[in-house]
């Protein structure tokens, strides 16, 4: 790249010819000036100048990356070899050291700290996926969401580095087309390896993107991978794992939510197939899905009379409509109808009207990944209301010199790094527990971690947004992640069972355990 010297620079500094430094680059904002979102006479008060503090002050890190490079034409001289490295060191020469130090902005033992939960498969495997999302993910998130739709060749990349194989616990080796990330084999794969996966993509501040990438694949294929018959096995999972086909669950309904034993969707017995009538309602991935694993009604009332079915869209029947909802844009969240759908036997998953069973052995799986997902997500916030509050200057002072910022941060870390410490001290569980004691043992404290991260995520999202003022009320620009966390807040603590019913059967199953365990209560 050209260099120039500063002197050279100040020369470019009219209308017709402007010039400005931001971080020892060199940007001609010429062709930009009338465009620019901030106004023509704020950029050309700097004209010819080094403009970083004021750049710093007012635009976010993909500002930089999606309008600023392609305006630079030069650094100044020597700053190819001065200029600041991205990180304060290669993470390779820096132990297990990852990302920017900025307080609480990641988990301590990526900040320092001892732990004894990870090996260096789970360092190789953050730094790798922090790579890549930073390069294919975090500078394109915003317009995504704006979209409302992530593209499918962006599905398709995160298959390729092995992301959508990582979404769904255990997977056999045969359908996984890429493997695992990091080169990681299944057999090593473990629980905090899932976590780091959600974690670091979950550092992009977008659920939509979490969920339009795997939301529907996470819960809607495992069922089949754990219950299914080999031949629903082969029929969907490599496909689905590739990125070439997609794949939902189908359980709540329009009058049934929390209650799932309510559900109405009927699958009447036809002899060699199932007529198949309902609706389905707030589907993640229903709407461009190509397989739906459905909660039917096959018996009578009650839990005892649901299976669980794989619908395909090519069955005449099915219909998907998108959902206007409040976040989690390019998620599709879909409204589904199914009527007279004709499902072959062979497509029941499992055992007739075990399907209840089903769902709830996959609760676990699905609520650790809200969990793991709400932790991350409220930590953005901390991140975002460090860096915030350390260039914002209210009153002569950075914001973080004001005691009642630090109060707020202060709530903010303690809150996070206690879920994040309590989801460890789960997973290590998951890992080392034997699976059979799993259900009873884990299923009521996994419950009251979703309500423990959930509250913590709303709690962040408000507190962030206090912090960021007007920035978190605008859509885009520096408040970007925060405004759309603050709408994401609700599809945390309402889906997988709501803040209430968690801490209801977290208390019930304290109760059940307790008694098995012959309590003196
Ligand atoms: C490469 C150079 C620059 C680029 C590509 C750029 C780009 C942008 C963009 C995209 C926005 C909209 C941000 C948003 O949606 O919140 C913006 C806003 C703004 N820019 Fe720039 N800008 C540049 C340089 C500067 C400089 C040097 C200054 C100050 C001297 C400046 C001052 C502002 C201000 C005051 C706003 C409005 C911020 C707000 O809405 O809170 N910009 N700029």
């Amino acid at each position: 790249m050209q260099t120039y010297t500063a002197e050279q620079v100040a020369a470019h500094n009219n209308e017709k010819d402007c010039w400005i430094i931001v971080d020892n680059k060199v940007f001609d904002v010429t062709p930009f000036l009338s465009e620019h979102p901030g106004g023509k006479k704020i950029l050309l008060k700097v004209a010819g100048k080094d403009a970083s503090k004021q750049f710093a002050q007012f635009h976010n890190a993909q500002i930089m990356e999606n309008i600023g490079l392609p305006l630079q034409v030069g650094v100044i001289g020597g700053a190819a070899h001065q200029a600041k490295p991205e990180k304060a060191k290669p993470v390779a020469e820096a132990g297990n050291r990852v990302g920017d130090m900025i307080p609480y902005g990641d988990p301590t033992d990526c900040q320092d700290w001892n732990s004894p939960y990870y090996n260096e498969s789970h360092y190789k495997l953050r730094r790798e996926l922090r790579a890549f999302v930073e390069k294919e993910l975090m500078p394109n998130c915003h317009m995504w969401s704006e979209n409302k739709e992530i593209p499918r060749e962006v599905i398709k990349k995160c298959a390729e580095f092995g992301i959508l194989g990582a979404a769904c616990g255990h997977v056999p080796e045969e359908y996984l087309p890429y493997g695992l990330p990091a080169g990681i084999k299944t057999k090593d794969w473990d629980a905090f390896h899932e976590m780091i996966c959600i974690d670091e993509i979950a550092r992009c501040g977008s659920g939509g993107l979490l969920w339009g990438l795997q939301g529907g694949l996470s819960i809607g294929l495992p069922p089949v991978l754990l219950f299914g018959s080999k031949y629903l096995q082969d029929k969907v999972a490599r496909d689905c794992l590739a990125g070439d086909k997609r794949i939902c669950l189908g359980i709540t309904e329009p009058h049934a939510g929390s209650d799932v034993a309510g559900l109405k969707t009927e699958a009447k017995d036809m002899g060699d197939y199932y007529l198949v009538n309902g609706e389905k309602k707030w589907i993640t991935q229903g709407l461009e899905a190509d397989y739906f694993t459905v909660a039917c009604r096959t018996g009578g009332n009650g839990m005892a009379g649901v299976s669980l079915l794989l619908i395909e869209r090519s069955m005449p029947g099915v219909t998907t409509r998108k959902m206007d909802v409040m976040g989690m844009f390019g998620s599709g969240t879909s409204y589904i109808t199914f009527e007279d759908v004709k499902v072959p036997k062979s497509n029941l998953i499992g055992k007739e009207n075990d399907g209840f069973k089903y769902i709830m052995y996959n609760f676990n799986h699905e609520r650790l990944g809200i969990i793991m997902q709400a932790t991350r997500l409220a930590r953005v916030c901390v991140e975002e209301a460090f860096k915030y509050s350390n260039k914002r200057m209210v009153f002569g002072k950075k914001l973080i010199e004001q005691p009642v910022i630090r109060n707020k941060l202060g709530h903010m870390v303690r809150q996070v790094e206690a879920t994040h410490a309590w989801l460890e001290s789960t997973l290590y569980q998951i890992n080392t527990m034997p699976a059979q004691v799993q259900p009873i043992r884990l299923g009521g404290p996994i419950a009251l971690l979703k309500a423990q991260s959930t509250q913590t995520f709303e709690f962040c999202a408000r507190e962030a947004a206090q912090i960021f003022g007007g920035l978190s009320y605008t859509r885009g620009g520096q408040g970007e992640k925060i405004e759309r966390l603050y709408r994401e807040v609700r599809a945390y603590a309402i889906p997988g069972g709501s803040e209430e019913i968690m801490l209801d059967l977290g208390v019930r199953q304290a109760q059940k355990v307790a008694a098995l365990n012959h309590a003196k209560l």
